[in-house]
């Protein structure tokens, strides 16, 4: 039988919300460190979430081209994992796992047939591989639009590949994402709110009753 589909919900900004994904089976959890974010959380709020996580669900903190102190500030704060979702380079992905001493997941964007043959370079120096749609021109943030890619594209990547699958995915459309795609896992967060950065807890359990249904 093939392992459960992981389910990571991201964007987590409080302890009501943190409960509500715990109690509804999520996986793992997210936690935005980014500015620009609408649900972004200052140090002080990652060291809070981390703690109550801890033991419960996996914690990932979500960086984008994070300098080294960043790096350290939030490894020292004991997370399960760091994803990577800026433009971080197959080395300095590697330099950050060094530093950090957690588990490392590297976001991707794709958006064309380009973009998956670069997913190959990073198989071996991430612990674990997101692949996300490529943000459009302009946009202020490279994830958590709620725009999704044309998952035909994964045709083209080796599929000796394990990866998670996010970028638009809501509890409408989960089910379909796991039985056509069959990726490790799936990461939601626009999804499952109903204003960026406004998290709602039936959406969640939603989210999380369709995926296991289907995964
Ligand atoms: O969520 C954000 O605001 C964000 C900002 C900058 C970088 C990454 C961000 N989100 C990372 C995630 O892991 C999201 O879950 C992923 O991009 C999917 O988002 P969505 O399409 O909204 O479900």
């Amino acid at each position: 039988m093939a392992d459960p589909v992981i389910i990571k919900i991201c964007g987590i900004k409080t302890y009501d919300l943190l409960d509500a994904a715990i109690a509804a089976g999520a996986d793992m959890v997210g936690f935005m460190h980014f500015q620009r974010s609408p649900r972004h959380v200052s140090i002080e709020e990652l060291a809070g979430l981390i703690s109550a996580a801890r033991g419960q669900v996996q914690s990932c903190v979500v960086l984008v081209n994070p300098d080294n102190s960043c790096v350290a500030e939030v490894a020292a704060l004991g997370p399960d994992w760091i994803q990577l979702h800026g433009p971080e380079t197959p080395h300095r992905v590697e330099a950050i796992r060094a530093e950090a001493g957690v588990e490392i997941m590297k976001a991707l964007p794709i958006g064309s047939a380009e973009d998956i043959a670069q997913v190959a370079g990073f198989v071996d120096i991430a612990d674990r591989i997101l692949l996300d749609a490529k943000p459009p021109k302009g946009a202020d943030r490279p994830g958590g639009l709620g725009e999704s890619f044309d998952w035909s594209l994964l045709k083209a990547l080796d599929p000796a590949i394990a990866f998670m699958l996010s970028g638009g995915l809501t509890p409408d459309n989960v089910a379909e994402a796991i039985t056509s795609v069959r990726p490790l896992g799936v990461d939601v967060s626009s999804g499952v709110e109903t204003a960026p950065g406004v998290k709602d807890r039936k959406l969640i359990e939603a989210f999380i009753r369709n995926a296991r249904a289907a995964g």
